[in-house]
């Protein structure tokens, strides 16, 4: 069944990093919903895999989700894996988030890693789709629709030197420079293998990755994982940026897909720097940021609103009238009562600025995560910082040397993990994530 799915344009406005109507399909490709069948009142779980083939190849995140709200809508809604950019990039954020690296096992060369990347790719876009996992299908997932998952692979630099392709490594995984009050735990970041997956459901998004750790066994074992959360959809009562764990409105000024220059900010273009396998491919960038929840709390809203440069209720830029939004274009001139500056020198949204810094800018999709509490009884709480760039030396790198520096809410966090990864660009409904690498 067709559907029309109304726009092809993505309204970051919305709570994720690209909006909720992004809707893109491989050319050539029919657009097929699974929510199209779900009119039809087929019912989708991960059992309903001839049901679902309908619905396999292309990607379109589904209606928008105020329409969606919670129920079957959610589970129904389907991320296609094909397409020019890989899925989980420009698709606003799900609720749940497993991140997770591996390290190939001793011995494994090209042609290992190109048979997992193979497996990997054919069981996403079925996983995707709502299908069976293939062998490794452990049922957890059973009930559930695809619940928009998406799974995002990328390439650690030291994946270059085990499979003898130091030559093709992109420049851009120069490896991050070390910064001030950097404290890494290097067994929690890095990687040769990266793989970011989104679903609006918990186990949705825990199933995926068990089945794609049980099909690299052999070949890759899991290095690190970490699991990570943002709103669910249709928790307020329309679309709205999220917020982190600091509660402020996190996400307002990413970069948008309907501005000039997107692209360029966000994928790695033909014919630049980069290699040409990379071309529609981008860099990731991770950071594991605890925040030190305990000081920041204990800090008046007034005072917290200074440090980021915002308002906390609605996220206005501070210094615009009380009507504004945050919407509001930021006036970094704009004067207090007294005449001091209205947001502070200091403040974060002034020092990571891309006027402050030569233009560089991001695409950041971060997840919130709490994981217990520390030995001293504070919460091992923060944000699992994602930040999708065409060259990080341009990007992440000139940025949190600032932030590292200068930025007042570097007091208040602890960057404990750190990773750079190129990410491929999209897969074709024949290919598999990587080819262009390893062909
Ligand atoms: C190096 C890049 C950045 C890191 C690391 C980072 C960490 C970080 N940020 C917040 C909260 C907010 N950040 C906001 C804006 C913002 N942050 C960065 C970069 C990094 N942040 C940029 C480029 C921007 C946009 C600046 C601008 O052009 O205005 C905001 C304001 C709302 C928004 O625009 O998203 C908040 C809030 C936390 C909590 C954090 C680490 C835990
Ligand atoms: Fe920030």
């Amino acid at each position: 069944m067709e559907t029309s799915t109304s726009t092809d344009a993505a309204d970051p406005s919305t709570d994720g990093a690209a909006g909720d109507a992004t809707a893109r399909r491989a050319p050539g490709l029919t657009r097929r919903t699974l929510l199209g069948t779900a009119g039809a009142g087929l019912v989708v779980g991960a059992g309903a895999g001839a049901a679902t083939a309908l619905a396999v190849e292309r990607r379109d995140p589904g209606p928008p989700r105020a329409a969606t709200g919670a129920g079957p809508g959610l589970g129904l809604a389907a991320v296609g894996f094909h397409g020019e950019h890989q899925a989980g990039i420009l698709e606003p954020q799900q609720a749940r988030v497993q991140l997770a690296a591996f390290d190939l096992a001793a011995g494994v060369g090209r042609d290992g890693v190109r048979t997992l990347l193979r497996r990997w790719s054919r069981t996403a876009t079925r996983m995707a789709a709502g299908e069976p996992a293939d062998e490794f299908e452990n049922q957890i997932a059973l009930d559930a629709g695809p619940c928009s998952l998406t799974v995002t692979f990328g390439f650690g630099a030291s994946l270059f030197d085990r499979t003898g392709l130091a030559d093709r490594r992109p420049a851009g995984l120069e490896p991050l420079p070390a910064f001030p009050a950097d404290a890494l735990d290097p067994a929690r970041g890095d990687g040769d293998l990266f793989v970011q997956i989104g679903a609006d459901d918990a186990l949705v998004a825990v199933h995926a990755l068990r089945v794609l750790q049980r099909q690299a066994a052999g070949t890759a074992a899991l290095r690190w994982q970490m699991s990570g959360f943002a709103r669910t959809p249709g928790a307020t009562p329309g679309p709205m940026t999220g917020r982190n764990l600091m509660g402020q409105v996190d996400g307002t000024n990413n970069p948008r897909p309907d501005e000039d220059g997107f692209a360029a900010k966000v994928f790695v273009a033909a014919g630049g720097e980069q290699p040409a396998w990379l071309a529609g491919g981008s860099f990731l960038v991770f950071r594991r940021i605890r925040m030190l929840l305990d000081s920041w709390e204990g800090l008046p809203v007034d005072r917290q609103e200074r440090v980021i440069g915002r308002r906390k209720s609605d996220g206005a830029p501070l210094g615009a009238a009380a009507d504004a939004g945050e919407r509001t274009p930021v006036d970094l001139a704009a004067q207090a009562a007294d005449g001091s500056l209205a947001v502070p020198a200091d403040a974060h949204i002034r020092v990571a600025a891309p006027a402050a810094n030569g233009g560089a800018a991001m695409l950041r999709r971060g997840f919130s995560y709490h994981d217990g509490l520390l030995a001293d009884g504070s919460p091992d709480a923060g944000l699992l910082f994602l930040a999708f760039q065409a060259d990080p030396r341009k990007g992440f790198t000139p940025v949190q040397r600032k932030l590292a520096r200068g930025d007042g809410l570097s007091r208040f966090l602890r960057h404990e993990a750190s990773g750079l990864y190129a990410v491929p660009p999209g897969v074709s409904p024949d290919g598999y994530v990587g080819q262009t690498l390893f062909e």
